[in-house]
């Protein structure tokens, strides 16, 4: 058995990832953490979940959470998940983060941390997101300078992060596939007399609204022509079954910074 604990365990993602341990083979919820002062604290982590009691109480006390476990599955906020990352360090834990929102240097710390235990760091553990990735390499290579790309994202009116960490991963793979730095040629607010659009952009357009579970496309536009590649997401529960199979995934690897691609052997 795999014991596994799960922080930020009363939201979104966090309920989704405890029904989807429970629902594995061979994996046991052994802690759950939430925030101070959270209303749920003390209460089972399953029923909170809304999957049946497991006999794990919340807890605000991460390492009283990670007591027995082997791997910690964090989808909170940035600040959050690299606090949780130092105590997984210290106390030489694997963990799993789904976090977004990371920015270039908090991205670097994770890498650095990672050289001392293994962690699956990914935007989206969907695979159909992670098959898009793939996708896309292939068809920016392919159109290459000819084709404009644009870039839209929709989320529900909660998220916090925009543009979404999908998007902007989606952005560093065509940018990387095309020869170009993301960082430079990312463009996200159009207004006003911007003059005409340059072919190196990638614009970058953020939609919120209702409850929509995450949405992304890709537009490649030529002269006459256009591509478009989409990935709907219906539910959270693939995004939860993804991050538990790479908690699995961990199971044998070094110490080191990994992602979905390697989980889904998609490298
Ligand atoms: N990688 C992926 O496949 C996916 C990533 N996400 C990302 O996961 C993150 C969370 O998303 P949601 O679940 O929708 O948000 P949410 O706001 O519903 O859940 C976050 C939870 O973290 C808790 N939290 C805050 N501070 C904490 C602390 N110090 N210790 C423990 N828990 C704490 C909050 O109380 C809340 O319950 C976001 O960054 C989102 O973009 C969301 C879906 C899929
Ligand atoms: O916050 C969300 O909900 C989601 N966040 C991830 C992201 O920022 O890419 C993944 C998914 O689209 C849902």
């Amino acid at each position: 058995m795999i014991k596994i604990a799960v922080t930020g365990a009363a939201g979104r993602m966090g309920g989704r990832i405890i029904t989807a341990i429970k629902e594995a083979e061979g994996l046991v919820l052994s802690g759950a953490a939430e925030r101070s002062g959270h209303a749920m604290i003390g209460q089972d982590a399953g029923l909170v979940a809304g999957c049946g009691p497991l006999g794990v109480s919340i807890t605000d006390d991460l390492e009283q959470a990670l007591a027995d476990a082997e791997v910690l599955i964090d989808f909170t906020f940035p600040e959050v998940t690299l606090k949780n990352l130092e105590i997984c360090s210290r106390l030489g834990r694997k963990m799993v983060i789904g976090s977004t929102g990371f920015t270039p240097e908090q991205r670097e710390w994770v890498a650095r941390l990672a050289q001392g235990i293994p962690v699956v760091l990914a935007p989206n553990m969907s695979v159909g997101v992670n098959a898009c990735f793939k996708l896309l390499k292939e068809a920016a290579q392919i159109l290459g300078e000819g084709f404009d790309v644009e870039i839209v994202e929709l989320h529900h009116n909660k998220k916090k992060d925009a543009p979404s960490g999908t998007a902007v991963r989606m952005g560093e793979v065509v940018a990387e596939a095309m020869g170009r730095d993301y960082n430079q040629c990312a463009v996200f607010h159009r207004e006003g007399m911007t003059g005409e659009r340059t072919p190196e952009e990638i614009g970058m357009q953020t939609v919120r609204g209702g409850d929509i579970v995450g949405e992304h496309t890709v537009y490649f536009i030529g002269m006459g022509e256009r591509i478009e590649i989409t990935h709907r997401a219906m539910s959270r529960d693939m995004f939860a079954r993804g991050s538990v199979r790479a908690a699995q995934w961990l199971g044998d690897k070094a110490p080191g910074l990994y992602d979905m691609q390697d989980v889904l052997g998609l490298k």
